[in-house]
């Protein structure tokens, strides 16, 4: 079936994950800015709580696949895993010929494609590899980094960096440099994974501008929504609607709704500020309901796309493309505190399973008391160490399919 995702709540079928591996024990505090962390996960615990998540999804007829097996499967073929190899050879970042020539021989004597996959995003320290001849400045100068290939401890956000869209994907450039290798498995897996290989691309990880996914919501078959973010640029939006509208065939989206959100941190991606649990209900960040500046972009004459201007609240603009009266749940009641915190925590960042059934952290026990006297029923994880890394059950879930 490849790609069928057309809403945020539909009964999920197929949901792709990343369970954290050996990356988050590469975190050490030097780096945690650069690699977007703010603390340093306990990866046991960490694993555990995951494990529950797959779990609970499992319990409720979701098809868990994992994003290493997924590669690991593509290069099975001993051709593309060369050019798996090269790719990530040359994003690595590798300062000299014969780091790389090294790397390159310490991959392949990976006897199990899966581990080999999971070395490429745990990182490679330069104590992994046979000591070089130093020769060259680079060489010399290099010398307290300690890693050859960087460690890649946001793999667990698997709603980044492609993101589902009808029937097909955004294939995403990311803002940061440590992110964007993130997106070479999922170039891999839709380019030669026999359930994936030719699935349409909206968006191409080669394109100029940043966009994530946690930002790209669908609220509807015809309604899209991308949050204008610390992540997602303006012209990425209008290049993807574009993509849309003109360049690409069978899509049932008529419009692109372009949210202006604040570019900081705690408001990260659209869905750190509100996700949907139900049809006509939604848990916020108290401080987005507006009035905020919203563009929709829709389809106009000689392929130009046409952009109206508005300000509204979230809850008058949600009302209206949902054709409904749509009710906002405030993260942490709205007591300034509790929302501060809990919203921090991804209170806000739930996986929804179906209409009225959503995957919150355990943590967030105003928000999910809160939900639940709204009548949604929760479906509550442990969150100590995967909280850490600033995402929540959406954030660490890409849907596959979802029901039409
Ligand atoms: N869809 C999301 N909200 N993802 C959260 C990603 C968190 C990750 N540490 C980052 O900064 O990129």
């Amino acid at each position: 079936m490849g790609i069928q995702v057309t809403s945020e709540i539909k009964p999920l079928k197929k949901v792709l994950l990343h369970k954290p591996g050996e990356e988050i024990e590469n975190l050490t505090p030097e780096y945690l800015e650069r690699l977007l962390f703010d603390d340093i996960p306990f990866l046991e615990v960490a694993q555990q709580e995951h494990d529950a998540f797959a779990e609970i999804l499992r319990q409720n007829g979701v098809e868990v696949v994992y994003l290493h097996e997924l590669a690991a499967e593509v290069i099975a073929d001993e051709k593309i895993k060369e050019e798996f190899l090269n790719q990530f050879l040359d994003e690595a970042d590798i300062k000299s010929e014969e780091v790389r020539k090294n790397v390159y021989d310490y991959l392949k004597s990976f006897k199990s494609n899966e581990e080999l996959i999971r070395k490429t995003m745990a990182g490679i320290n330069k104590n992994e590899l046979p000591a070089i001849e130093k020769k060259s400045l680079v060489d010399l100068v290099d010398d307290e980094y300690p890693f050859v290939a960087d460690p890649m401890p946001n793999l667990y956000f698997t709603r980044d960096p492609f993101a589902s869209i009808g029937d097909g994907i955004s294939l995403n450039k990311m803002y940061s440099v440590t992110r964007n290798r993130e997106t070479i498995y999922a170039d891999f897996i839709f380019k030669y994974h026999p359930e994936h290989k030719g699935t349409k691309r909206l968006y191409n990880r080669d394109f100029e501008f940043s966009i994530e996914g946690g930002d790209i919501l669908n609220i509807s078959e015809t309604v899209l929504a991308i949050g204008i973010s610390q992540r997602t640029t303006p012209q990425a939006i209008e290049r993807i609607a574009e993509r849309i509208f003109f360049e690409t065939e069978g899509n049932k989206i008529e419009t692109v709704l372009a949210f202006d959100i604040p570019k900081t941190r705690a408001y990260m991606h659209l869905d750190t500020v509100f996700t949907q649990v139900d049809h006509d209900k939604f848990t916020i960040h108290p401080q987005i309901e507006g009035p905020l500046k919203i563009f929709e972009l829709t389809k106009g004459e000689n392929g130009k796309v046409n952009i109206l201007e508005e300000t509204m609240t979230l809850q008058e603009i949600l009302s209206k493309h949902l054709g409904c009266d749509v009710k906002l749940i405030r993260c942490g009641g709205g007591d300034y505190v509790i929302s501060q915190r809990e919203q921090w925590n991804d209170g806000s960042n739930t996986l929804c399973i179906k209409p009225g059934e959503v995957v919150v952290y355990s943590r967030n026990h105003v928000t999910n008391k809160l939900l639940v006297e709204n009548g949604v029923k929760i479906h509550v994880i442990p969150s100590s160490e995967l909280s850490r890394g600033r995402g929540g059950p959406r954030c660490m879930s890409m849907p596959l399919v979802r029901e039409l």
